[in-house]
């Protein structure tokens, strides 16, 4: 089983993240995580504190020589806003002169749409700083970096992920929109919202620009896909067992993930059964499906087919034209703090949920096929793969991936 927490607030410091579980030999690099990291960064609409902040990665433990030991992996995302930081948020007592004015002023504004005021409420503080800290979603960076870990040990059994933005805000990729490959992530990585349809991508940056113009916000849908997958990861014979339930727990503990959808989704309950599932046909020695309506799940297990799970992500909460609150200081109306904030963050979000599909991924090859090192595991995968019997094997032609949203290929 594979275990991972972080720890950290936004503007402490640094993020310290913890995985632990994976088998020995899977290859680690600074330069790997760091490049994840980097594309956490990306996208139009993001903030200045994208481009000032800086993710410094170290390595302190369960690797050596660029491969794991199998002992836990233990990650380090310093950030190199801290010195303007050490007052407001050092470990030890300060003095209150220290931190009147400035960054150490109370945030008595609670803005709606973040945890400020339930936070508040709940851990007994008289200001937000304390909870809005660790609400950030400066904490995905630690999540993107042990999702790079996981994603190498994937590598190594044939796995590979890609992510992309299907909408943003009213601004959607067309019905039947083309799948991108793993091998598309450069090209995605170079597009401002990380979308694979340039048309759409072109209208997703005027609607960015309207909504900063208009001092708002917006959100959006990104989509996960994951290649190379045996079939049988999860399982139906428990609710938590299934790796659906389990996807969606990873995808919708993402900060302003508000729905997730599996394959189709929603859409899938607008039509009519014969035109909702994905039938088998036989193709050569093989049995194939010619749609991938489901997303690559059935049963709560992988059907060997290409994943696909969909986030959607409300628009950023802290928004420019102040939303209305109440300054719990006074007890009167007051517009919510804002200081700065991203217009639109939702392909980070695409990258980070990358990072959680891949977690939730590699915990269930180790569950199915155990290992000490990667090597036992892979030849574990492999055994299990070569003893389904020849009626049973199913085969994907490529072009049954080529297009999505339900389409014969
Ligand atoms: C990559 C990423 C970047 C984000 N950037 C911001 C931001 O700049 N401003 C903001 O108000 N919310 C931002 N959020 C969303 C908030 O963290 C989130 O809405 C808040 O913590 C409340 O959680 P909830 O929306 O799940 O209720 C971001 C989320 C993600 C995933
Ligand atoms: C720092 C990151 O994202 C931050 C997430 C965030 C939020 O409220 O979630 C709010 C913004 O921070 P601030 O309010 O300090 O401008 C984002 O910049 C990051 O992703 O590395």
């Amino acid at each position: 089983m594979l275990r991972w927490l972080t720890a950290g607030e936004s503007h402490g410091p640094e993020l310290v993240a913890i995985l632990e579980g994976l088998p020995a030999g899977v290859p680690v690099s600074a330069a790997a995580i760091q490049a994840d990291l980097q594309r956490r960064k990306l996208g139009y609409g993001r903030g200045a504190r994208m481009k000032f902040e800086q993710d410094e990665l170290t390595i302190s433990g369960g690797v050596r020589h660029g491969a794991t030991l199998g002992s836990p992996v233990a990650l380090r995302v310093g950030n190199t806003e801290w010195p303007k930081w050490v007052d407001v948020m050092s470990a030890e007592p300060v003095d209150s002169e220290k931190l009147a004015g400035g960054r150490g002023a109370p945030l008595t504004r609670p803005r709606p749409g973040h945890a400020d005021l339930v936070g508040m409420q709940k851990y007994d503080f008289d200001e937000a700083r304390p909870v809005l800290e660790r609400a950030s979603a400066r904490e995905t960076a630690a999540r993107v970096a042990l999702g790079a870990v996981a994603r190498s040990f994937l590598g190594e059994l044939g796995v590979r992920l890609v992510s992309h933005t299907l909408s943003i805000g009213p601004v959607r990729v067309p019905e039947a929109y083309a799948l991108p490959s793993p091998d598309d992530v450069v090209t995605l990585d170079a597009d401002p919202l990380r979308c694979f349809d340039e048309p759409t991508s072109a209208r997703m940056v005027a609607e960015v620009d309207a909504a900063h113009k208009d001092g708002d916000t917006l959100g959006g849908v990104v989509e996960v896909l994951a290649y190379g997958l045996p079939p049988g990861l999860g399982s139906y014979v428990h609710w938590d067992r299934r790796i659906d339930a389990q996807l969606s727990a990873a995808l919708m503990g993402i900060q302003a993930i508000k729905g997730v959808e599996v394959g189709d989704g929603f859409v899938t309950t607008t039509r009519r059964g014969s035109a909702a599932h994905d039938e088998l046909l036989r193709t050569g020695d093989v049995i194939s499906r010619p749609t991938d309506r489901a997303g690559g799940t059935e049963g709560g297990m992988t059907t060997g087919g290409v994943l696909r799970v969909r986030a959607g992500m409300k628009p950023i909460a802290t928004v420019p034209r102040a939303l209305r609150t109440i300054d719990v200081a006074t007890g009167e109306a007051a517009p919510a703090h804002h200081q700065r904030s991203d217009v639109c963050a939702v392909p980070a979000a695409g990258v980070v949920a990358e990072a959680m599909v891949a977690l939730v991924l590699a915990n269930a090859m180790l569950e199915k096929f155990g290992g000490d090192s990667v090597g036992e595991t892979r030849r574990n995968l492999d055994a299990y793969l070569a003893a389904i019997p020849a009626a049973l094997r199913t085969g994907f032609a490529p072009d049954a991936a080529s297009t999505a949203a339900g389409t014969e290929a």
